[in-house]
């Protein structure tokens, strides 16, 4: 049986949680598969084993768990729904590197389709550091888990690999085991409601679709901007950085989002087609001059918030104290492709900045300045921009009349603030991917092509830095970055918008589109 014969059917299925004692699945998952199971969309069929190395008795791992829904759940504690929940967990203590367990991880997950009365599906989740992903493979295979009747479904966690080589490693390596239709590769932005609601907006709107190109957009801007520094994840960050964590994955989807061809079909392979073309047409740096002028890195500093000091990166634990690691990246990049020829999209991320956010601006040309409107005053471009988080919504900045002037014309905000109107407790990103991983749903996940353009363009970048990094510059924490990010936009005649939150654009709030 293969993956989409199933899509959008839950027939009951084992869900296997490699990691199940670490933070994704106890901030992540626990609470993701608890809000699945109180919407009903679920039902009672399924089963967890949770597998990890540290011993624990089936009381503590459903105690740990219950801990994890209290604190995370976006939904309040309900004892009665908690018993009948609770009795799916199961934990066994494995070390994924032996072979050791396995059999007997086989022997249990029977026992429980037998409870359940599951058919066989099972899906594997591995929320374990990548270098036991292909062992995990091997082993589920020799022990006889793939053996069963029904599908199995590899989900697998960033990072994969560290530059193309070592992506291509991997995948060789799970593919002894898995076909690529069954392997679930998890970007968590494709989850986000604003991320998906991109290609709506674009392919289901006559008056964006048709603009839709390099006659009318002057720019595309993404900025990701978190407040958080590298908290307990210093020692893996300061081996990856800001380019590996975020825009060989997060950011570069959100390009692809924006970029993409309309798909002939609704369907996962269609819409991954279409991806993969534009992760392809992203013009490489050829030099290291090149990735200078289109590229900026940089550090935090300390920094002050409010009366409250800010370490900065090197004093962060398990960092190198002369770490040259990039904790924020800028870059200027073109799609070469006929819809995107001249439009530049400029791309930020950054840990200790001023405020979380992630927003994706267009920008749309000036309109021609012999009209006479444009001769009387300064007038600002449209834009189009997509809140994607915290807040989640959609905002148009156009032009209009001051109402009693005769010619003054000031930018007017129409603003569809989705997360006012249905609140922010919509599901999470995990939430959907879970949902869909189990429903044999592959679209919001990433094919293995584009995996592997990303890291063509990534490792360009990894190679020229890691000859010279003369050109990192320090910024003090909580503030936006090295002056060179603003340089690289102002070089071309434009400038970062301020994202929600930061200071408050001249923007009169006239009328809301709900
Ligand atoms: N945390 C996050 O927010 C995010 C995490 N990720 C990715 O998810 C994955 C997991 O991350 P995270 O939960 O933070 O990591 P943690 O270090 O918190 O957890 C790792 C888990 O792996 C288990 N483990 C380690 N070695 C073995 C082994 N040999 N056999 C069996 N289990 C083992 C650990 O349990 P034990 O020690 O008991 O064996 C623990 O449960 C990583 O790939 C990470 O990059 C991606 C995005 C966000
Ligand atoms: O994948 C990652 O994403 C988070 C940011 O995710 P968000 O949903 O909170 O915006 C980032 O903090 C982390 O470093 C990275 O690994």
């Amino acid at each position: 049986m293969t993956s989409q014969q199933n899509l959008n059917s839950l027939d009951g299925a084992v869900l296997f949680i490699f990691g199940a004692t670490g933070d994704l699945a106890k901030r992540k998952l626990f609470p993701a598969i608890y809000s699945l199971y109180k919407e009903g969309k679920l039902s009672d069929k399924f089963a967890v084993v949770g597998l990890a190395r540290r011993p624990k008795t089936q009381e503590q791992f459903r105690n740990d768990i219950r801990s994890s829904i209290q604190e995370f759940s976006r939904y309040n504690e309900d004892e009665e729904l908690w018993t009948r929940f609770a009795d799916h967990f199961e934990y066994q203590s494995l070390d994924t590197q032996t072979m050791d367990g396995f059999q007997e991880l086989n022997t249990l997950t029977q026992q429980l389709e037998s409870k359940f009365g599951l058919g066989g599906n099972r899906l594997f989740y591995l929320a374990l550091a990548p270098e036991l992903f292909g062992g995990v493979a091997h082993n589920l295979k020799a022990g006889g888990l793939l053996d069963s009747d029904g599908w199995h479904r590899l989900v697998i966690e960033k990072p994969f690999g560290y530059d193309l080589k070592s992506a291509e490693a991997l995948n060789e390596k799970i593919r002894e085991v898995f076909e690529e239709e069954e392997i679930y590769r998890i970007d968590h932005y494709l989850g986000k409601e604003m991320v998906q609601n991109i290609e709506v907006v674009r392919f289901a709107n006559a008056f964006f679709e048709p603009l839709w190109n390099n006659k009318y957009i002057a720019n595309i801007q993404i900025t990701l901007s978190e407040t958080v520094g590298v908290e307990e994840r210093g020692g893996y960050y300061d081996q990856s950085g800001a380019l590996k964590d975020m825009v060989q994955n997060h950011m570069l989807q959100m390009v692809a989002m924006m970029a993409m061809e309309p798909p002939s079909r609704l369907v996962p392979e269609d819409i991954r087609d279409e991806k993969v073309k534009v992760l392809r047409s992203i013009r490489p740096y050829k030099t290291d001059e090149e990735v200078r002028e289109h590229v900026i890195r940089g550090q935090y500093a300390e920094g002050q918030v409010k009366d409250k000091t800010l370490n900065a990166y090197r004093s962060e634990n398990s960092v190198n104290p002369a770490s040259s690691t990039e904790t924020f990246f800028a870059a200027k990049l073109f799609v070469d492709n006929f819809r995107w020829a001249g439009v530049p999209f400029y791309v930020r991320t950054g840990k200790r900045m001023p405020t979380k956010s992630t927003e994706v601006v267009v920008e749309f040309k000036n309109m021609p300045d012999n009209v006479y409107f444009a001769k009387k005053t300064n007038l600002q471009p449209n834009l189009l921009v997509f809140r994607v988080n915290p807040e989640e919504g959609i905002y148009i900045k156009i032009n209009a009349k001051r109402p009693g002037s005769e010619w003054t014309i000031i930018p007017v905000a129409m603003d569809f603030c989705q997360s006012c109107q249905v609140g922010f407790n919509t599901p999470e990103a995990y939430e959907r991917l879970l949902f869909d991983a189990l429903r044999g749903d592959s679209t919001y996940f990433t094919r293995w092509d584009e995996v592997s353009n990303a890291w063509k363009y990534i490792d360009h970048i990894a190679q020229s830095w890691s000859k010279d990094a003369s050109d990192l510059q320090m910024y003090p924490a909580a503030t936006w970055g090295p002056d060179a990010s603003h340089e690289l936009l102002a070089k071309d005649g434009f400038k970062w918008w301020p994202v929600h939150g930061q200071d408050e654009d001249d923007v009169v709030w006239v009328k809301s589109l709900s």
